[in-house]
């Protein structure tokens, strides 16, 4: 029997997140039963206890976890998350930077063509006052 359990959102939620020996955490679309895990963290375990029975991704990655961390994932697998979820986390955030990026972009532009409505403003308004 080696087939994969798949973990619905009301597995993590109520399951995932009740009991200290029985805690499930959401990474990259696959769940990891992080129960053995809590008092070797290098983080602490009041962060791991916080992302229980959710989605963690944000979390794990905004620390900027390192390779072994990642290794140490594998250890605690015990199946996927729920539909959806693999791809949900990492592409949200790339799409926001992209935003992030244009506005950048379209606000540098904008900057010299103020500076001569600025500049033209001021002629009009200087030359009336003479
Ligand atoms: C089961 C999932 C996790 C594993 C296997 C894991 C593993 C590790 C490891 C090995 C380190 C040492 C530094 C490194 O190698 O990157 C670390 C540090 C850390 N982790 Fe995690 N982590 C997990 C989840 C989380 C989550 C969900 C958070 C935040 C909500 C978190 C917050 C931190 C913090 C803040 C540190 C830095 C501690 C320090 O340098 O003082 N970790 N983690």
């Amino acid at each position: 029997m080696s087939e994969t359990k798949q973990y619905t959102w009301d597995d993590l939620r109520t399951e995932g997140a009740k009991s200290k020996d029985g805690l499930l955490m959401l990474i990259h679309g696959k769940v990891y039963g992080i129960s053995k895990f809590l008092d070797e963290h290098p983080g602490g375990d009041e962060v791991l206890f916080g992302e229980a029975g959710r989605d963690a991704t944000e979390a794990f990655e905004d620390v900027g976890h390192s390779d072994e961390a990642r290794e140490i994932l594998d250890k605690y697998y015990v199946g996927e998350g729920p539909e959806g979820t693999a791809k949900g986390a990492a592409p949200a955030k790339s799409a926001r930077e992209a935003a992030g990026k244009a506005e950048g972009g379209g606000f540098t532009y904008l900057l010299p063509l103020a500076a001569i409505a600025a500049w033209f403003a001021y002629k009009f308004y200087s030359s009336k006052d003479q």
